[in-house]
């Protein structure tokens, strides 16, 4: 399976109502503290939306959610993995993507035969607190020699400047929140990272 090499993760449906139709192909709907009614509204909203824009939606951590709602893609973090239902996903044909930070996680996650595998943070990221130093490049290489034909995502303080280093290491694709959420005008910086990713489509 070949992956976009620009992948936008966004925290609302707003937010991806303004930013897949600027041209995004892939696109993780990441909604935290938010109740079950509202995380299924927006799920159901996203996923109609992508349709219409030929956009792969990814559903993260709520997998029952996209199961139930007919979604095709879920991202699962170690935590997330361990309630997962794979046998239920698998069966719908539901793809998921796994978090990984270090080698014991990266083997468990191969061991799931996943459509992806994301290494973060590879650089510092302002979003969460995480046990995990910044990975750095040498460790985006190293994945993407263990991870062998499995998809690599790179996460974490991405920037436009960022993506040549990231993908001559081996990423397959460059996942972003907050470069992209917090620019004066995300639209805009949404085109620049469309235009710096585009080189990379396989
Ligand atoms: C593409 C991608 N990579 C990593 C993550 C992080 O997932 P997780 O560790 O479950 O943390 P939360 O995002 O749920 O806080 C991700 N969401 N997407
Ligand atoms: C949500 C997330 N997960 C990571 C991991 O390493 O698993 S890094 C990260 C934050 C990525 O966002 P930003 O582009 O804002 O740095
Ligand atoms: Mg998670």
């Amino acid at each position: 399976m070949t992956l976009d090499p620009f992948y936008l993760i966004v925290s609302h449906v707003s937010q991806l109502e303004l930013l897949v139709p600027q041209g995004v192909r892939l696109v993780q709907l990441r909604i935290k503290g938010q109740p079950g009614e509202e995380v299924r509204r927006q799920i159901r909203r996203a996923r109609d939306f992508c349709a219409v824009h030929r956009a792969q939606l990814v559903v993260n951590d709520y997998w029952q959610a996209a199961l139930d709602l007919k979604c095709r893609f879920v991202h699962l973090g170690q935590e997330d993995m361990e309630t997962a239902d794979f046998a239920a996903l698998r069966r719908a044909g539901v793809r998921f993507g796994l978090s990984t930070h270090d080698e014991e996680e990266l083997d468990r996650a191969l061991a799931h035969d996943p459509a992806y595998v994301a290494l973060g943070p590879v650089y510092p990221t302002l979003l969460k607190k995480m046990k995990w130093g910044p990975q750095g490049l040498d460790r985006v290489r190293r994945w993407k020699a263990m991870a062998g034909d499995t998809p690599l995502v790179g996460i974490g303080g991405l920037t436009p400047e960022r993506l040549p280093g990231l993908f001559e290491a081996g990423a397959d694709s460059a996942a972003v929140v907050t470069d992209i959420a917090t620019a004066t005008n995300p639209e805009a910086r949404c085109t620049e990272w469309i235009k710096a990713t585009r080189a990379y489509v396989k």
